[in-house]
């Protein structure tokens, strides 16, 4: 799936500004190409009812560079930073604790759902050690470097039938943002259904 193919957004929803951010030594340096970034606009423009204004980033495994970019998309404006790569065990990979150090509150709830998720998909799941925060008014959500995985994470576990069998994070994410004082957030239900109890909902497509 490529950008030409994704959904018109609705002009009546607020506009979100979503940062992206692709964490990899090999991708950053042209080594290979960089999937990140075009996954993260992909699924993200099939999720959200909402226009998106996107700040993106394709960076090195350095921990002061990640912070540094972090800290910057959110003083940019953004409520929601993805970051894709860099939360696994080896050397190189600080993601975590480049997100943890610009923290003003940690998520657990979506570290934990994502690596439950992801063990119906992969074995070595258990391997990431992804954490979301948030920082001001934005939820920064660290996702795994193979490109599949922010499908499988944000998205969670569909049967053959379409109906969904393991919720994804990014569920939760719409009523989080509400939280924190961010835009309101509309899912398109058939591809991706956000949860907000009863009170909270407001939709302004109607
Ligand atoms: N941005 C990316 N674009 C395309 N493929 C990627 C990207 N990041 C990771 N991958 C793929 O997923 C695999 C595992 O990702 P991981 O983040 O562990 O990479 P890595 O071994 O740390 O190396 P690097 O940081 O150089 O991408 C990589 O070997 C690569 O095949
Ligand atoms: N959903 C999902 N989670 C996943 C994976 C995956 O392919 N899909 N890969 C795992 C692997 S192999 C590793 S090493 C860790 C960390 O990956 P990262 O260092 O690329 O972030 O994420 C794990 N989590």
């Amino acid at each position: 799936m490529t950008d030409t193919t994704l959904p018109t957004p609705d002009a009546r929803c607020d506009t979100i500004k979503v940062g992206i951010v692709s964490i990899s030594d090999r991708a950053s340096s042209g080594t290979y190409e960089d999937k990140g970034l075009p996954a993260l606009r992909d699924w993200l423009g099939h999720a959200l009812y909402n226009p998106i204004d996107y700040v993106e980033r394709l960076i090195p495994d350095e921990q002061a560079t990640i912070s540094q970019t972090l800290i910057a998309l959110v003083d940019a404006g953004c409520n929601l930073v993805l970051t894709t790569g860099g939360t696994g065990p080896a050397k190189r990979d600080v993601t975590p604790e480049a997100t943890l150090a610009v923290a003003h509150k940690e998520m657990p709830g979506f570290g934990e759902q994502m690596r439950q998720v992801s063990l119906k998909f992969v074995p070595t799941a258990i391997l990431s050690r992804q954490v979301a925060v948030i920082r001001d008014e934005c939820l920064i959500i660290n996702l795994p470097g193979q490109p599949k995985s922010i499908q499988e994470t944000l998205g969670g576990l569909k049967d053959a039938d379409g109906k969904q069998v393991v919720d994804g994070v990014f569920a939760a994410v719409p009523y989080c943002i509400d939280l924190i004082g961010g835009p309101y957030m509309e899912t398109r239900d058939a591809f991706c259904k956000g949860w907000r109890p009863k009170t909270a909902l407001k939709s302004k497509r109607i």
